[in-house]
């Protein structure tokens, strides 16, 4: 699972501007600022419901905008995101959203084609390259050999892997994963993790819904702490990542230490099963 290095390097950025999101008469997101790098895996963590998901959704078109902003900085300048076409978008900001459809009577190929559509005329065929793109696609998410496989039998991880194949094979210099390991399992989440590190190693901005903070503290180059639809903290995982912050932020006692072998910061929830493993150490039988 290592993206094409033949590939064109993406330098396209998206920047969320003082965002403000409801639903209905309800602000559930107030003043947040998210900037998407070019290279850059940027992790949004956070309780539930703290506004992650919809703030994502906000960056892809999907949540109205209240008051603030969303741009794309790329080659050609700064455009907001509001001025491209449904298509232009597509072909710059492709999105896994957490509530994934579950399609029937289609083949895994053909759901993966779907990503493929902001690319093709209204009446054309796949071309070449779409047919390139789908591949890559399918071999980096381990789904080559599954590609005539009928969705409706696959299992809820498999078919997680299918739409994020459809996310990658959009090919967009932006993507935005909400909880893109959910549902897979223990091989698949770290091969999931490292295809976001390659692709931003090849220039993706990446931005990623993780609840993992270990996975965050291990992939993220910068990790975005949310808080009852706020910024309660951003910036490099070290400093993000701090017992004070999680503690404060998650409402119960979390300490971290820093891997020996890779530097990351590791993420010790004390919850009350801590207590009852000393006593029982500490106890004999
Ligand atoms: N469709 C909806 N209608 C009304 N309120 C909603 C809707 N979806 C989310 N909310 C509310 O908006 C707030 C932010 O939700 P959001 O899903 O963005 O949080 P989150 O951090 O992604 O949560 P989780 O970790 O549980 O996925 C929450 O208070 C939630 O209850």
């Amino acid at each position: 699972m290592t993206p094409d290095a033949s590939l064109e390097r993406p330098t396209d950025e998206l920047r969320g501007e003082a965002l403000a999101l409801s639903y209905g008469r309800t602000r559930v997101v107030h003043d947040v600022s998210l900037h998407l790098r070019s290279g850059v895996v940027t992790a949004l963590i956070g309780p539930n419901g703290s506004g992650k998901s919809t703030a994502l959704r906000a960056l892809a078109r999907l949540h109205r905008i209240d008051a603030g902003s969303v741009h794309i900085d790329g080659t050609t300048g700064r455009r907001d995101a509001a001025s491209l076409t449904a298509k232009e978008f597509a072909r710059t900001v492709a999105m896994l959203s957490q509530s994934r459809p579950h399609p029937s009577g289609l083949e895994v190929r053909d759901v993966v084609a779907y990503g493929r559509h902001p690319h093709r005329g209204r009446f054309s065929g796949l071309t070449d390259t779409d047919r390139d793109a789908i591949d890559r696609a399918l071999a980096l998410t381990g789904l080559t050999a599954m590609a005539h496989r009928p969705v409706d039998e696959l299992s809820g991880g498999e078919l997680q892997r299918v739409w994020l194949a459809t996310s990658l094979a959009q090919s967009t210099g932006i993507l935005l994963l909400d909880e893109p390991t959910n549902h897979l399992d223990l091989r698949y989440q770290i091969e999931t993790l490292d295809l976001v590190c390659d692709l931003a190693d090849r220039g993706t901005a990446v931005g990623v819904v993780l609840h993992d903070l270990d996975h965050a503290a291990a992939v993220a180059d910068e990790v975005v702490l949310m808080r009852s639809g706020r910024v309660h903290a951003a910036g490099a995982p070290a400093e993000v990542l701090t017992a004070d912050n999680l503690t404060d932020v998650y409402g119960f006692r979390i300490d971290t230490d820093v891997d020996d072998a890779t530097g990351r910061v590791r993420v010790i929830p004390r919850g009350r099963h801590h207590e009852r493993l000393r006593r029982s150490a500490a106890v004999p039988v």
